[in-house]
């Protein structure tokens, strides 16, 4: 039997869509989704994916049935919520208590929709799933509602829009705050949300973590998407970098002590959420269901393994590795496991996770499998395959371990996730644990950690390995731009790889990974990372003028100067990533970006005023260092004015809050806001805060004016007053008297000066 590739675009068109009948009941509302497009293009159905799948005998064949059924079913959406743990709780409120209650007996065309429900198996009910397809939406006004919520808060990074199945590889690393994560192939970086979330899981303690995540992405792209994830994360712990997994470089680390022989980089924790062929997706990504073949699975298997090779050399002896996909497909798998197993030689072990996250349904890994040809024809071994050039590219990995390998492997460990079991999409999660060392480094390390004496042949064999590295990433470099001229690499064109089954807005899809020099990707230029002193005279007037806190450390600051000689922001970061910043291997990595923009030099100077004015994303660091000197502590009223208006004048705000405003320059300053008396108020009519709410303001001569951006300045109004801000300043100005006019301009003026182009909310209100 033989599965040709059925070619692409002779999908039946205008076909009706099929939905089978599932077991819990959801077929009643996919009568919603299907109303939604009748005449679906993709017919939801694929005899190659059924033979394939059933020959690999994943499970009893009325289970499969039930199982492929299921496939053809549109997933519920999912999400995250997302942010430090306190803001997260408070998101979580709202959920519960304003909407979930009204959604309770909804029913739309006779069908009673369900409401969103937690994800049983996700921690502290921060995970959520929603069964209401577009038509719900429309027809009920409290989905409507609901609705306008998430969207208001995925755009203000408050919720994060991810495939539940995705959300498992992070929580089964285990991370701890003191941990260092490496993300091998992170972007578009859901997974990287979550791991940077659980480094700052005691934030509440009011602690910097002394551990760092780095998120990687082959991609130079798509490694600017991670960017944008952790600045709304605004973790100073946060590295984001630019390399072939496969070939992530060598990095020797200063040690903590300060003596000389510094350390090789490794990593408490890594993940591999290795491209793949993406058919646990299918139920998101229709095109699958026309695209699919056993070609994908087979071409990514080598890049798979070698990924998750470099891993196990980047995990510390203790460190727990994760292998994870979104294919149901072994040669992704279980092959993949297997032959880095065999590589590893016992230096790493398959960790038994059956007792985390016991909700989470799933099933045990495989010890066997059927292996293909690319063109479909099932081989028992290598020498099935008769054409000797297909020969040669076939990789003997992808068959099954033999009966003797099998019993010190524990394949069963593996976890498969299947669409039916809890109505999500397909996923394949490995956790290991490295036991033995690996590589020399590791044996140096190892000797370092425990104080023996180095082995001088160990110390010079693991310099060796670094530069074998080092070479390796410019020899590979070369040999993938070459590489597009070949016949290889012209197929792999072809191959369209599922980047993402997270679920997140954006579908992309991208090919396997090709190197591309940076000057080919318009639109991204990037500013060289330089260490400040700490004496320098910007960080003395910015400490002058604020009253930071002595403690602060100065020495943690990098600037990014654009090319500008005098700079333009002063980014922060933790003494973990000041350690990787001056290692002196450091050009060997390609860093994205890193740190937190705590300081933004003004465009024009501000008479008597600091040259620097604060950043909405630095709020959480600078509000335990900012003195009292540039802080003010307004109620909700205060609040209210603040955000709907568009631009407020001092008149407007209690005696009190004005006779403080008056003895401060002109400039920055933190508002913190005080909830303490929302049971005696009206506070029934809007959310009581439960985290505390620090704002970046500017202080004008006649004004106050919260520096968020309008998405963040919309998002909040709306979640705590339930009302859209003002945001039309020429409407505002011609309400208002001549005289307020002519005061405005004059603080506009001033005001306009600190905008950037991320804080670009008061230029337009003040212009
Ligand atoms: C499945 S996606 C990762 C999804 C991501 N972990 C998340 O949760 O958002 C695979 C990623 O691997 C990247 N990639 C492909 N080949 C790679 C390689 N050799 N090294 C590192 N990353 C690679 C792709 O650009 C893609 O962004």
């Amino acid at each position: 039997m033989g599965f040709s590739r059925r070619k692409r675009g002779n999908n039946k068109k205008n076909v009706e869509t099929k939905a089978a009948p599932a077991a819990d009941g959801s077929e009643k509302v996919q009568k919603f989704f299907d109303e939604r497009k009748p005449y679906a293009i993709i017919e939801r159905d694929n005899e190659n994916f059924k033979k394939y799948y059933k020959a690999q005998n994943l499970m009893s064949d009325q289970e499969f049935e039930q199982f492929y059924n299921h496939l053809k079913i549109i997933l519920p959406s999912t999400f995250r919520i997302t942010g430090s743990r306190a803001a997260a709780m408070e998101i979580l409120d709202v959920v519960e208590k304003n909407y979930v209650p009204s959604m309770q007996d909804v029913v739309i065309d006779g069908v009673k929709i369900e409401p969103p429900k937690p994800l049983p198996w996700y921690p502290d009910n921060l995970g959520w799933q929603v069964n209401a397809p577009r038509l719900v939406i429309k027809k009920s006004p409290e989905f409507q509602k609901f609705h306008t919520f998430m969207v208001t808060e995925t755009e203000a990074g408050n919720i994060s829009r991810q495939e539940a199945v995705s959300m498992v590889p992070p929580l089964l690393m285990d991370i701890k705050p003191h941990q260092w994560v490496l993300d091998m192939c992170a972007a578009p970086g859901s997974k990287t949300a979550q791991i940077i979330e659980a480094v700052h899981s005691n934030d509440k303690l009011n602690e910097m973590p002394a551990g760092l995540v780095v998120a990687n992405d082959a991609d130079y792209k798509r490694s600017h998407m991670l960017v944008h994830q952790s600045k709304r994360l605004q973790s100073p712990c946060f590295m984001a970098t630019n390399h072939d997994g496969a070939h992530f470089p060598n990095i020797h680390v200063p040690r903590l002590d300060g003596s000389p022989n510094p350390v090789g980089w490794q990593f408490d924790r890594v993940l591999c959420d290795v491209p793949c062929s993406g058919d646990g997706t299918i139920r998101k990504n229709e095109k699958i269901w026309d695209n699919w073949s056993t070609v994908n699975g087979l071409s990514l298997h080598s890049t798979q393994i070698q990924i998750f090779a470099r891993g196990c050399q980047l995990v510390k002896i203790g460190g727990r590795i994760v292998y994870s996909t979104c294919s149901f497909n072994p040669i992704e798998n279980e092959a993949v496991v297997a032959e880095v197993l065999r590589q590893t030689k016992g230096a790493i072990r398959l960790v038994d996770v059956s007792a985390s996250l016991p909700q989470l349904k799933r099933k045990p890994g495989l010890s066997t499998w059927k292996v293909t040809t690319k063109d479909g024809e099932f081989i028992e071994s290598m020498e099935d395959i008769k054409d000797v050039r297909q020969r040669k590219k076939h990789a003997p990995s992808t068959f099954p371990p033999t009966a003797e390998e099998l019993k010190e492997m524990n394949l069963e460990r593996c976890l498969r996730i299947y669409p039916h079991q809890q109505d999500t999409g397909g996923f394949f999660v490995a956790v290991f644990e490295k036991i033995k060392p690996l590589t020399a480094a590791d044996r140096v390390n190892l000797a370092r950690q425990k104080g023996d004496k180095v082995p001088e042949a160990d110390v010079e064999e693991a310099e060796k390995e670094m530069d074998v590295s080092a070479e390796e990433i410019i020899l590979t470099k070369r040999a993938n731009e070459d590489a597009a001229a070949e016949e290889e690499a012209v197929s792999a064109k072809k191959i369209k790889i599922d980047a993402d089954a997270d679920g997140d807005e954006e579908e992309e899809k991208v090919k396997p990974y090709e190197s591309k020099p940076k000057r080919d990707v318009p639109g991204i230029k990037e500013a060289p990372f330089e260490m400040m002193a700490a004496d320098s005279p910007d960080l003395k007037e910015i400490t002058e003028f604020y009253g930071l806190d002595p403690n602060f450390p100065r020495d943690q600051f990098l600037l990014r100067s654009d090319g500008n000689a005098k700079g333009r922001s002063l980014y922060f970061v933790s003494s973990s990533i000041k350690r990787v910043l001056e290692s002196k291997d450091f050009s060997r990595l390609q860093t994205v970006n890193t740190g937190v923009r705590l300081f933004v030099r003004q465009s024009s100077p501000v008479e008597n005023g600091s040259p620097f004015r604060l950043t909405s994303e630095g709020m959480s660091i600078l509000d335990g260092v900012v003195s009292n000197k540039r802080r003010l502590t307004v109620d909700m009223e205060v609040l209210k004015i603040l955000l709907a208006e568009a631009f407020p004048t001092l008149e407007e705000f209690p005696e009190k809050l004005r006779e403080k405003v008056h003895t401060m320059e002109s400039g920055c300053c933190i508002v913190h806001v005080d909830d303490s008396q929302h049971e005696a108020t009206n506070g029934q009519d809007r959310l009581k805060l439960t985290a505390s709410l620090v704002l970046p303001v500017w202080k004008g001569k006649n004004s106050l004016n919260v520096l968020l951006n309008k998405t963040d300045k919309k998002a909040l109004c709306q979640r705590i007053f339930g009302i859209i801000p003002e945001s039309t300043p020429e409407h505002l100005l011609q309400r208002s008297t001549e005289h307020q006019v002519l005061r405005k301009k004059q603080d506009s003026a001033a005001t306009a000066s600190v905008t950037t182009a991320n804080d670009d909310s008061i230029t337009k209100e003040t212009q």
